[in-house]
């Protein structure tokens, strides 16, 4: 079997009287996008923030190559290769494209923030996050206000800010919300081709997306994992299209 390079084990996290994470065990290992899907409410964004370090867990532990992290940080999971993109834009819209893929970079070189002009010369910097926009197809772009980007351009530059940090793995909250049927197939072409260098855990509504890009698929309700398997088992298992498919069907 392979070695998981992200797994929870037994996570629990109670928000009072609701348990919102109820003892999850979920894996990520090379080379797969593993998608979470469930219902709205069903916990996907608050283990998004237990693997990340925004919430701590009630139970249970998060490890992270080889390493128990459960304890660590969030910029401590993220420098030792945690790489995430946001379901809201964490971008500074009024700096270049090339300006927040270079303060992406910053981050990863443990630096102390500084003024945006000095780090704007320096080159290595610069090289990084030049090299992390080409990759996503905006490097024509580099000189743009980010705020006059598409939705869907900012969603690829998000990408690009993650990718300067040369994560291991990557948590991708709902990287296709908002973008258009050649916004959606532009990214789907991209996460494809990115899960071989760095496996991917892939929250995203879009149904259509996850079946066409996950090596397998994990079934959150109310908190629990009710089926993992590959999209053909997802899709015949009765529990999950009684709980979710079933849902959308109607
Ligand atoms: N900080 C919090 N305090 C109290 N309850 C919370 C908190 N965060 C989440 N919850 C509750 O935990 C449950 C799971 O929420 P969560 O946002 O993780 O679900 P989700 O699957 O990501 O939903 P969606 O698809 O709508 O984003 C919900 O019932 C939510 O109201």
């Amino acid at each position: 079997m392979i070695e998981p390079l992200l797994e929870t084990r037994d996570l629990c996290k109670n928000f009072g009287a609701l348990q919102a994470t109820d003892h999850v065990n979920i894996s990520l290992v090379p080379g797969e996008i593993h998608a979470l899907i469930g219902p709205n409410g069903a916990g996907k964004s608050t283990l998004v923030k237990l693997i990340m370090g925004s919430e701590q867990p009630s139970s249970g532990s998060v490890h992270f190559a080889g390493a128990d992290i459960t304890d660590l940080r969030r910029p401590e999971r993220a420098r030792a290769g945690l790489g995430r993109t946001f379901q809201i834009s964490s971008l500074a819209m009024e700096h270049t494209v090339l300006q927040n893929a270079v303060l992406g970079a910053l981050g990863r070189s443990g630096r102390v923030m500084r003024f945006l002009w000095p780090v704007m010369s320096d080159k290595a910097l610069v090289a990084q996050a030049e090299q992390a926009l080409e990759r996503v197809g905006l490097a024509d772009h580099r000189g743009a206000l980010t705020g006059e980007l598409s939705h869907g351009q900012r969603r690829l530059l998000e990408v690009a800010v993650a990718l300067t940090l040369e994560p291991k793995a990557f948590l991708m909250d709902e990287p296709m919300a908002g973008l258009g049927a050649e916004g959606s197939a532009r990214m789907t072409e991209f996460l494809d081709r990115l899960r071989q260098e760095a496996p991917i855990l892939l929250i995203e509504h879009d149904m259509d997306a996850v079946f066409q890009l996950a090596d397998r698929i994990s079934v959150l309700v109310y908190g629990r994992v009710i089926a993992t398997g590959t999209a053909a088992e997802i899709r015949a298992n009765a529990a999950v299209r009684e709980a979710y498919l079933g849902e959308e069907d109607a």
